[in-house]
């Protein structure tokens, strides 16, 4: 008779070589070590994944029923959740920085370029009515 074992998450992260590959897929437990080698996907996708979740990485390909009944040949027991563990399947975190950069020095810059190009108008101005008085002399 066999009974569902239960593993929780720093459990399975200790079965990540390749000699001994456990992998989660929604919340149950798989030992992936003799499928490894044979995996059509290749063994690398599966060490990414190995002792972690890999049910995002596994719904992204959209495995065959076929794959998936190999899944449940490999099943080792279901996973028990503790305070701590990462979110199941958790989205990841949005950046929220670097939208709203705003450069406050060509602000500051465009100021002084007005205020310099108006003192230099005016002693323009300045300059070429004293050259009119002067000559109307
Ligand atoms: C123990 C878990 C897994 C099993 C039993 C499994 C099984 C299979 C099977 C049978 C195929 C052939 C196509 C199909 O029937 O869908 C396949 C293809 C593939 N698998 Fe997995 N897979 C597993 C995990 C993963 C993971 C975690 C990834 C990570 C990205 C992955 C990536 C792929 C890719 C990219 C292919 C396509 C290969 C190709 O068409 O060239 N697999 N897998």
């Amino acid at each position: 008779m066999s009974e569902t074992k239960e593993l929780t998450y720093s459990d399975v992260a200790e079965h990540s070589s390749k000699k001994d590959l456990y992998l989660v897929v929604h919340d149950k437990v798989y030992n992936a070590t003799e499928f490894v080698d044979e995996h059509p996907g290749g063994e690398e996708v599966l060490m990414d994944v190995g002792g972690q979740d890999a049910t995002e990485a596994f719904e992204d390909v959209g495995h065959s029923d076929e794959a998936r009944e190999i899944l449940d040949k490999l099943l080792v027991g279901d996973l028990k959740r503790v305070a701590g563990d990462p979110a199941p399947k958790s989205e990841p975190p949005k950046p929220t920085a670097g939208t709203t950069t705003q450069d406050s020095t060509g602000f500051g810059i465009g100021i002084y370029a007005l205020v310099l190009l108006g003192g230099a108008l005016a002693f323009g101005a300045y300059k070429y009515l004293q050259l009119q008085s002067t000559e109307q002399k």
